[in-house]
């Protein structure tokens, strides 16, 4: 199964841009399943609730969600991307799952991070694992990682993948994800976006290095700090189903949930 990241730099505000990026990005991909950066259609530094309202769309029924399912379709992949979600009269920093078929499913961001609380809502719906056919695939967003539930819930529930789209500003979250891989002999596919925003006081330069680590914590690709572009490793999804670290330890079996939470 050949797997990949879409690392790039979003124009904020500029959705039909952002969208032909990233579709021109992985126009020659030749994958099953790519994974592009949290919130890339619109860009992250929100000035007020009203860019928000204004740039967040319908899900599945916009026009973010559609060019990605005309993309998914032509190429028979799989694609997992961050959008800003309109639902209801809520506001959500959400992540898709797209397929030749369609879109599959979605999950919004549970743990918000520094401003995003003062533009979406928490998610209200459950940490999603999707059966893709050929591995089964969980989602999570950017600062979820800092919280190692996450992870074991997605690994739990049967996930071989995480698929993590991303905005990193700290430095911590890759070597993070080697751990959170290892501890849930898993593997996962960080995408981060890369450039610098600074529509306020404030300055963000996001970190990019991308990532793919598999159940051994070794990294499969690493991406730059500041390109754009597309890069693609094939694994084996099967090797997360082997929860042994020796022929004596279990890491999900082994568990001593009598203990927890005493
Ligand atoms: N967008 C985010 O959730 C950033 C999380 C903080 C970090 N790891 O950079």
């Amino acid at each position: 199964m050949k797997v990949g990241v879409v690392q790039m730099a979003p124009v904020f505000g500029d959705v039909k841009v952002n969208v032909e990026k990233a579709l021109g990005l992985m126009d020659k991909a030749d994958a099953d399943l790519l994974v592009l950066p949290e919130l890339f259609s619109t860009g992250y530094q929100f000035v007020n609730k009203e860019e928000v309202m204004e740039l967040a769309e319908e899900v599945p029924n916009g026009f973010t969600c559609e060019k990605l399912s005309e993309a998914a379709r032509e190429k028979n992949i799989f694609i997992v991307a961050g959008m800003a979600e309109k639902g209801g009269e809520n506001y959500y920093n959400s992540a898709v799952l797209i397929g030749p078929k369609g879109f599959v499913g979605r999950y919004r961001k549970a743990h918000l991070f520094y401003e995003e609380k003062f533009w979406f809502t928490p998610g209200d719906i459950e940490f999603p694992v999707f059966d893709i056919g050929k591995a089964k695939i969980g989602l999570m967003i950017c600062f979820d990682w800092v919280f190692p539930e996450v992870s074991r819930i997605l690994a739990l529930k049967g996930a071989q993948i995480i698929c993590q789209p991303a905005n990193l500003v700290l430095p911590y979250c890759q070597s993070t994800m080697i751990s959170r891989s290892i501890e849930n002999r898993c593997f996962s596919i960080t995408c981060n976006r890369v450039g610098i925003e600074k529509r306020k006081e404030e300055e963000l330069d996001f970190t990019g290095m991308s990532q793919v680590i598999n159940p051994k914590g070794e990294v499969m690709l690493t991406m730059g700090e500041v390109s754009e572009g597309l890069e693609i490793v094939e694994i084996d999804p099967a090797l997360a189903d082997d929860k042994l670290i020796t022929t004596h330890n279990d890491v999900i079996k082994d568990r001593r949930t009598d203990l927890f939470g005493k």
